[in-house]
């Protein structure tokens, strides 16, 4: 039985959205935050784990995949959800982002991305169809187009030069695009941190007509009020009944202003790499474990029983492991992390549902301040 690639949305409080996208693995609830499973795994966690905590998704990465262990090798081996067990739906991510940020002897040309990889040296080009074919190799439910991102602040001629190229590549990268049953390709919007660029790539991608559109070349360096801004004027011009996903963002605080501004999906490393380093989110804010009072600490790091780690171990234990930098801390401190983005994500949700975005958004940011820990 053929499932189609699908969004439906249930509620809107102002521009805020409370919907279902549904894929060939199953249903997403958004405003939804993506765990990152970048070589095939969220680091530190089981994939049970990850599913406890809320995620109906999780991000993958052709750059890492394609490198190690290889795209051909994963599709023999049955398929990224078969390779990982993680039998919900996965969105990978296409590698140029990660080309410009890990690989080594770079070029970028109108073919695609040549780079030397970051394990052995060794050569490889990346092109939109190269990226699509890797994409349908590792089965993903949703795939991104190729693309180039660059960092601000930036010239606005590489700006542009980024963007127009992107827009060629999201052509290329459509055209090449299988599309099994279920599956969706989703554009990406570039043009940095200039209002008529973006305007100009938002318009070009929808008259391309793609099932979901991303908002990329953000959390690149800008300050918050410049992201949030770029979602002022490019969400208006993005087709209301198509998901958003807004790349690499990000904090709590960043995510609850996205949402209200219209965006639909996120994925961050925060949660899993602060958790691997001893930080971590909690509803009275971020917390760094690695701090000596909390040595003797005996009360869980949040005794309100919605988090199985947070109501269970005590904070001189979370130090403990921390300190002594044991796995099982950083499985902890991830656990705890990851459920705290599912459950701002899931009051979202009900908050949209009832009307009360504003006051949840205002009730969350008060707790953080509050800051008893
Ligand atoms: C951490 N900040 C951040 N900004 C991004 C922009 C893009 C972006 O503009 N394009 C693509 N393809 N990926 C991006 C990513 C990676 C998302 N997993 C970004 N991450």
């Amino acid at each position: 039985m053929s499932v189609r690639f699908t969004f439906d949305i249930h509620a809107r409080d102002g521009t805020a959205r409370n919907g279902t996208i549904t894929t060939a693995h199953g249903s997403v609830a958004t405003p939804a935050f993506m765990p990152v499973g970048t070589a095939a795994t969220v680091k530190a966690m089981l994939p049970e784990q990850v599913r406890a905590t809320g995620a109906d998704v999780v991000l993958g990465n052709v750059y890492h995949l394609m490198l190690r262990p290889g795209a051909e090798r994963i599709a023999r081996l049955g398929g990224l959800h078969h390779f990982m067990d993680w039998p919900h739906t996965i969105l990978t991510d296409s590698g140029g982002f990660q080309v410009m940020s890990l690989a080594s002897m770079r070029k970028i040309d109108e073919q695609g991305v040549t780079f030397a990889s970051h394990i052995d040296g060794s050569k490889h080009v990346l092109t939109p169809e190269r990226s699509m074919e890797i994409q349908a190799l590792l089965g993903s439910d949703i795939q991104m187009q190729l693309d180039e991102c660059v960092s601000l602040p930036n010239e606005r001629p590489a700006i542009e030069k980024a963007m127009h190229l992107s827009l060629r590549w999201a052509e290329r990268s459509k055209a090449a695009f299988g599309g099994k049953p279920g599956q969706a390709i989703f554009a990406i919007v570039q043009g940095g941190d200039q209002a008529d660029l973006r305007v100009q790539s938002a318009r070009a991608l929808v008259d391309m007509d793609f099932p979901g559109y991303a908002v990329g070349g953000l959390a690149v360096g800008e300050p918050q009020d410049v992201m949030l801004r770029m979602l002022d004027i490019v969400a208006p011009e993005l087709p209301p009944e198509r998901p958003r996903y807004l790349m690499g963002v990000g904090t709590p605080d960043d995510l609850l202003e996205a949402v209200a501004r219209g965006i639909d999906m996120f994925d961050c490393v925060m949660p899993t790499r602060a958790g691997r380093h001893g930080l971590c989110y909690t509803r009275f804010g971020k917390i760094n474990l690695k701090n000596a009072r909390h040595a003797d600490d005996p009360r869980p790091l949040d005794a309100d029983g919605d988090c199985p780690v947070a109501s269970r171990y005590s904070r001189a234990y979370l130090h403990h492991l921390t300190r002594s930098n044991e796995i099982l801390g950083m499985v902890l401190n991830t656990w705890i992390n990851l459920g705290y983005y599912q459950r701002l994500m899931q009051g979202a949700r009900r908050a949209i549902a009832e009307s009360r975005y504003a006051d949840y958004m205002a009730e969350t940011k008060a707790g953080w301040a509050a800051g008893d820990i």
